[in-house]
């Protein structure tokens, strides 16, 4: 056995001083590792995407969470690439080796691997460059590809008494994009060019020493469209979306864990903070008054149990500022952090001040601009005789997009464009009486305290 070992590497070094061409092989597992390769996995997109399809003999398989199909090339099939004019040839091999095992028969373990040759002459450019622009290629068609998702931070009984809440999720599928979002054109420009800067953005981020991550702050009424660009954002990226319910997380550690948690291409959202957390630290007011009416517990075990929250429980402002600020240094990749909020007038300033939350974007009614993208998105038009009426009535009335939108479906609406714009607008004109009744009802109110006014007024003028 040594004898024969001893006669293999020589025989090797002898070809090898001859053959001028290299090879590097990428294993799929290496050593113990269960873990699948990264340099495999990223070698393996870019061969699909690439050359693989130039193959005479190809393997199908279907992808991870999804029904696609995957043709790729096949065990010990050839296929060449070039790169800048050089010529290389990546192969794909297969070997089963019999591992032992507990039990009475060792298990056949298949190992893939790939194999790179290249003339020796460039060994430089294919270590240097050419193996970087694969894998750099080959993870982004990853990114590209894979299924993004929706998580939810849900309360889960450990097996520990230990009451935690854990990430759970599902295919992110909105279908929201920029374009269809109803929104003044200039608006959406810039928001989008500073979505595209960031996500280009990780030399400059390295270079200025800053973490690489950005505050929105998406404030504005109920269906004006916070979740739906919350949702255009993550398609624009190519972001998972991290929906943290903040009552659900015990305190300001299991907050951090959460986070570190997330992957490197995240969309971290906290919808409603003003709900979510009281900004002094504390409990939001309203359920503390909840728990006044429904509480049955004994006092003092009440008192101890209150007591334990304030000191160490629930997460509280600072700990939200420090997962805004800090822990992100620990984490590599990039990060949106998004607030909404119905009334932006109640956070504490210190939440939302430039640097945390970079961008304040204000989600506001339906005007004349983003009426016209829903036509667009709804009706398949692009202008009709009844638009004039509906931009002069827009700027008098306060409608949210969701509602404009809700008038807009013709399936539901069980009629033609025209109908469906003939009933905005009759909504529009009553909705205008209204508001007009309302500001008279006030005026009303406000009479007698003008009158007076004016009399004192008088009476001064009089003296
Ligand atoms: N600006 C918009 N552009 C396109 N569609 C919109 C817009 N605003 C609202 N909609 C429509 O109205 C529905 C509700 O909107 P959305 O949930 O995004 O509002 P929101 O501001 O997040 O409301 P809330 O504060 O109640 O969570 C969406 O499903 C979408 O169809």
């Amino acid at each position: 056995c040594h004898l024969r070992g001893f006669i293999e590497k020589y025989v090797r070094r002898w070809t090898s001083f001859f053959n001028p061409y290299i090879q590097i092989t990428f294993h799929e597992y290496n050593g113990d590792n269960f873990c699948r390769s990264k340099v495999y996995s990223a070698i393996e997109s870019y061969l699909i995407a690439n050359s693989s399809l130039r193959a005479s003999r190809l393997r199908a398989d279907i992808a991870n969470n999804s029904r696609k199909l995957i043709l790729s090339m096949d065990d010990y099939e050839e296929v060449t690439d070039e790169f800048h004019g050089v010529k290389l040839w990546w192969s794909s091999h297969r070997s089963i080796s019999k591992t032992p095992s507990l039990s009475l028969y060792p298990t056949a373990v298949e190992k893939r691997y790939y194999k790179l040759t290249f003339h020796g002459r460039h060994r430089e450019l294919v270590t240097a460059y050419y193996l970087n622009h694969v894998i750099d290629q080959g993870k982004a068609i990853e990114v590209r590809n894979r299924q993004r998702k929706l998580y939810t931070n849900i309360p889960s009984e450990s097996w520990s008494s230990y009451r935690k809440t854990m990430w759970s999720h599902v295919a992110f599928q909105h279908p929201a994009t920029f374009q269809t979002l109803a929104m003044e054109p200039e608006k959406k420009k810039e928001i989008v060019d500073d979505l595209v800067a960031f996500s280009k953005g990780k030399d400059y981020y390295a270079r200025i020493g800053k973490v690489w991550k950005r505050g929105y702050l998406l404030y504005g009424p109920p269906g004006t469209g916070k979740s739906t660009m919350i949702a255009a954002m993550a398609n624009l990226l190519d972001y998972d979306v991290y929906d943290i319910e903040l009552t659900a997380v015990k305190d300001n550690t299991e907050l951090r864990r959460l986070l570190l948690e997330t992957s490197s291409k995240a969309i971290i959202v906290i919808e409603d903070i003003d709900c979510s957390l009281d900004l002094t630290g504390r409990r939001k007011k309203k359920e503390k008054e909840e728990d006044g009416h429904t509480n049955k517990v004994d006092p003092v075990e009440k008192g101890a149990e209150e007591e334990g929250k304030e000191k160490n429980s629930r997460v509280t402002l600072s700990g939200l500022l420090n997962f805004i600020d800090g822990i992100w240094s620990a984490c590599k990749g990039e990060r949106l952090i998004v607030f909404t909020t119905n009334h932006v007038d109640q956070l504490d300033p210190a939440l939302i001040r430039r640097g945390r939350m970079d961008k304040h974007i204000e989600l506001s009614y339906c005007r004349f601009e983003a009426f016209k993208v829903l036509a667009k998105n709804y009706l398949e038009l692009d202008s009709h005789r009844l638009f004039e009426r509906i931009g002069q009535l827009m700027g008098e009335t306060k409608m949210t997009p969701a509602d404009v939108a809700e008038y807009l479906m013709p399936k539901i609406q069980s009629g033609c464009a025209e109908t469906c714009l003939e009933n905005l607008i009759r909504a529009l004109e009553l909705e205008k009486e209204e508001t007009m009744l309302k500001a008279e009802e006030i005026n009303v109110k406000k009479m007698p305290e003008m009158l007076v006014k004016e009399e004192a007024k008088e009476g001064s003028k009089e003296d």
